[in-house]
């Protein structure tokens, strides 16, 4: 197949995916990142990475926000929000900081394929991104996607979390040029 259809089909695939998001469930999760005192985000490989890029809008946008693992990152408590991004809603070391965050009294926010699995029964707050999970692509996920492992929800969490950063926004009656001022300078 040619290269560009390829990406004609990515592109497709992704319309449908994120066309099935629920306007309500992103709205709850806008809420409650706006209404914690500092929010931390995580996930594993490729979803991890998607975690990073939104939490530098966050941070655009004025917000005290985290990444999990990183040096400067402080201790979570009840004021706080953790966000995670997992396709499957299993991988252990999310499981794990779940359940330190609900011990901790802070809500747990999860975006994922599967908001029945371990996570999304921890989770106060939850976005159905309706991709193939890694694990299915061998099998049932063939009719979802083309695309090998997570790659669909990867990119489905990518714009689907940037929709996020524009209901809050408009929430906050932010502009892009508001948030340009705190654009990192040392690069
Ligand atoms: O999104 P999940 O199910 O937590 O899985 C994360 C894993 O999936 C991958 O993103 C692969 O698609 C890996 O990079 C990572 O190990």
């Amino acid at each position: 197949m040619s290269k560009t259809q390829y990406a004609a089909d990515i592109l497709k695939e992704l319309e449908r995916t994120l066309s099935q998001i629920d306007d309500a469930e992103m709205q709850a999760m806008a809420e409650h990142i706006l209404a914690a005192e500092q929010i931390f985000v995580a996930g594993a490989g490729r979803s991890g990475l998607m975690g990073k890029a939104f939490a530098m809008r966050l941070m655009q946008m004025g917000l005290r926000v985290y990444v999990v693992g990183e040096t400067v990152t402080p201790g979570i408590s009840s004021k706080d929000f953790l966000l995670l991004c997992s396709g499957s809603g299993e991988t252990g070391s999310l499981v794990a900081m779940a359940q330190k965050a609900s011990q901790a009294g802070a809500p747990v926010g999860l975006i994922t394929i599967k908001p029945e699995s371990t996570i999304g029964k921890l989770a106060t707050t939850v976005v159905r991104l309706p991709a193939s999970a890694k694990e299915d692509t061998a099998t049932s996920g063939a009719a979802v996607t083309i695309q090998p492992m997570g790659s669909l929800f990867e990119q489905g969490l990518l714009i689907g979390m940037d929709a996020l950063i524009l209901t809050m926004m408009e929430m906050k009656g932010m502009t892009g040029a508001d948030m340009f001022g705190r654009h990192a300078n040392l690069e």
